[in-house]
């Protein structure tokens, strides 16, 4: 069943004195990919949880298509469910794993034997369908999990960081493949993840949070862009950051920005944009720490009056090195402080 509105009204949570989720309004289309993202301990989870069921509000509501859904219990609510750790039946067979819930909700045996075998094909999982989940590797154990969710045709469904169980190389295979199975069935989905890259390749809109508070909502290109805050700047990977008055002054240079902003303010820019041999606002530095990065090399470095900076340089250099480094003048943001 495809949803054709989400609604979530100033939905709340608190703990105690602690409001892990204050006030979170955000309205969903079908068909959407929303990715929850922030630093550990914003509430990412907590609003998911919300969602699911498995938490009450202290305040607000949450309506699919003009239905309060927020009052009725987990089960009532019929979403998707897929998290961190799998949890899979492990005496279960993979196959009896993705029929469980359709057996649940009493649907026939000959359609819970075909919609199964549509759900583990889905996921390229259909050789392994007899095999129980000690047998699987973790990428395969999560497939499982995914097939077992999308072969409900939830309205809804809801991911809670399914990846970071996997090494480096499965977690960006399973990133394509989930996105390759929204694309093919457009189910909406809410994701949790407090990994900027996956929120930025997998979501239509992002929403990223802050001691439980939304910061930003916007496509991947706008929160990449044009953050606005330095809070969802830093987020987004600018994290270089200096303090001035109109221009940015350091021990022998000033570095201008094309930005309008003036008076006491904050300019970021990011490492990449941050470059050794680059001459516009230029800035005698010296290296402390040099990785390699395939391509460039990523330098920790310190200006003359020990301001610490992260810099790119097309060739390898040593800690120790002077060199200069620059940035464009449009690729400085800058926040009023
Ligand atoms: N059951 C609970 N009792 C008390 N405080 C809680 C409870 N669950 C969450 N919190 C608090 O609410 C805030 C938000 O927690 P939440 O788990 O939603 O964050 P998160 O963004 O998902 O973090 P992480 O990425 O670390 O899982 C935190 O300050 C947390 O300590």
């Amino acid at each position: 069943m495809q949803l054709a509105k989400l609604e979530l009204a100033g939905v709340s949570r608190s703990f105690g004195t602690v409001a892990a989720l204050d006030g979170l309004s955000l309205t969903i289309t079908g068909g959407e990919f929303i990715a929850l993202l922030g630093p550990s301990g914003c509430g990412k989870s907590t609003a998911l949880n919300c969602l699911a069921g498995l938490l009450p509000l202290t305040a607000g509501q949450i309506t699919l298509d003009g239905k309060r859904v927020d009052t009725l219990a987990a089960e009532r609510r019929g979403f998707g469910m897929v998290f961190q750790n799998y949890a899979l039946f492990p005496h279960l067979s993979v196959e009896r794993n993705v029929a469980f819930g359709l057996k649940m909700r009493g649907v026939p045996k000959t359609e819970i034997r075909s919609r199964v075998t549509e759900a583990l094909e889905l996921v390229h999982l259909d050789h392994l369908a007899r095999s129980h989940p000690g047998q699987l590797s973790g990428g395969q154990q999560q497939r499982v999990a995914i097939a077992r969710a999308v072969v409900l045709r939830p309205p809804l469904i809801l991911m809670d960081e399914p990846l970071s169980n996997l090494d480096a190389k499965l977690r960006l295979e399973m990133r394509t493949e989930i996105k390759r199975l929204h694309q093919e069935l457009g189910l909406t989905t809410i994701y949790v993840t407090h990994d900027q890259e996956e929120a930025l390749s997998l979501a239509d809109r992002l929403v990223l949070m802050k001691d439980g508070r939304v910061q930003q909502i916007g496509t991947p290109e706008e929160l990449y862009a044009k953050p606005v805050s330095p809070f969802v700047a830093d987020f987004m990977g600018f994290r270089n950051q200096i303090a001035g008055t109109d221009s940015f002054t350091f021990a022998d240079a000033t570095w201008t920005s094309t930005s309008e902003v003036s008076g006491d303010s904050i300019a970021m820019c990011r490492p990449e944009d941050l470059r050794a041999g680059v001459t516009t606002n230029a800035l005698d530095v010296t290296v402390e720490v040099v990785e390699y990065h395939g391509r460039q090399f990523l330098l920790q470095i310190v200006t003359a009056s020990g301001l610490t900076l992260h810099a790119v340089s097309p060739e390898a250099l040593s800690p120790g090195d002077k060199v200069q480094v620059g940035v464009a003048p449009d690729r400085l943001l800058v926040f009023p402080s």
